[in-house]
């Protein structure tokens, strides 16, 4: 048997597609949203990321503010760019490229919370805790995606989560038990005993502990689906936390590249134009 495959570029397409027409409702009635981007130094990956992040919102329709700083910047240069963004009008969101090597908690918790479209400001993880609206973490959100458009219900799924990072593992907990989702979710880290007992229980695995290759074949349920949000660099080459004989177990498997990483720009671009959309509902609601 050979997975099926969970198709994050092609996804990205349809998404891309959706949002186009959502984006020119909102410039119809007089909003143009914008994306800005903080980067710092001279990370090829980064350059990369932010780049596909401004060529995807330019075939959308949303305006970019790219703000490039040198590797040399100190936090006080980075915290007055993040305060001219917040100040912007032009700018509906914003992120801060990670990593920057300087203090990222600072960072993020500098940014206007509404105009995080990361989803990873202290309130907005806050608020997903309790259940508000707010901006949600792409990654996590972008899994999440994934396996709808494809099919595979969540209601009742055993998810087994491999990390516990502030970006994807712990976010991806709350999001699966919402109610919306209705997951039953565990998170494993290197402190988990027996990782296989968990993950040969699982429905879904959601790998995310940036060890490259493991998740293998024998820690896998026949039929399940299998995300692979890893990314490492070996030999230049990005290696996934899924090694391939997962491919002759899963049911389904996010390649990496063309999963996972695709998604998270989606959701990024769902962030901007819902953010956008949901500041011209409230200046249309009398004072
Ligand atoms: N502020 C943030 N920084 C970082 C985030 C984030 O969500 N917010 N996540 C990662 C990087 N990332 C987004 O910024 C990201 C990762 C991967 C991809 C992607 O499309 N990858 C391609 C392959 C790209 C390649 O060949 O190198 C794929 O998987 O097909 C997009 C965005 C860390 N920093």
């Amino acid at each position: 048997m050979t997975a099926q495959k969970l198709d994050g570029s092609g996804t990205l397409k349809a998404i891309k597609a959706e949002l186009t027409e959502r984006v020119a409702a909102l410039r119809e009635q007089g909003v143009v949203p914008g994306l800005g981007t903080v980067l710092v130094g001279d990370d090829p990956g980064s350059h990369w990321y932010v780049g596909a992040k401004h060529k995807d919102c330019a075939e959308i329709g949303i305006e970019s503010i790219r703000v490039d700083l040198p590797a040399s910047s100190t936090q006080a240069e980075v915290e007055a760019a993040i305060d001219e963004l917040n100040a912007d009008p032009a700018c509906t969101g914003f992120l801060v490229q990670q990593p920057t090597g300087l203090d990222e908690f600072a960072l993020l918790s500098r940014v206007d919370p509404d105009k995080d479209v990361d989803g990873l400001h202290p309130v907005n993880l806050g608020r997903l805790v309790l259940g508000e609206d707010g901006s949600l973490p792409c990654t996590p959100l972008g899994c999440i995606e994934l396996l709808r458009r494809h099919g595979i219900e969540l209601r009742g799924a055993e998810v087994v989560v491999v990390g516990r990072g502030l970006t994807v593992g712990r976010p991806m907990g709350l999001l699966l038990t919402r109610r919306s989702e209705n997951a039953t979710a565990t998170l494993c880290h290197t402190g988990t005993r027996d990782l296989a007992a968990h993950t040969r229980n699982a429905d879904v695995v959601v790998a995310a502990a940036g060890v490259p290759g493991i998740i293998t074949g024998d820690m896998v349920k026949p039929g399940a689906a299998v995300l692979d949000v890893g990314v490492s660099r070996v030999d230049g080459k990005i290696a996934g936390d899924v090694a391939d004989d997962v491919w002759e177990t899963a049911g389904w498997v996010s390649p990496n590249p063309g999963g996972v990483g695709p998604m998270t720009r989606a959701m990024l671009l769902v962030n901007v134009v819902t953010m956008a959309e949901r500041k011209l509902a409230a200046s249309k609601v009398p004072a």
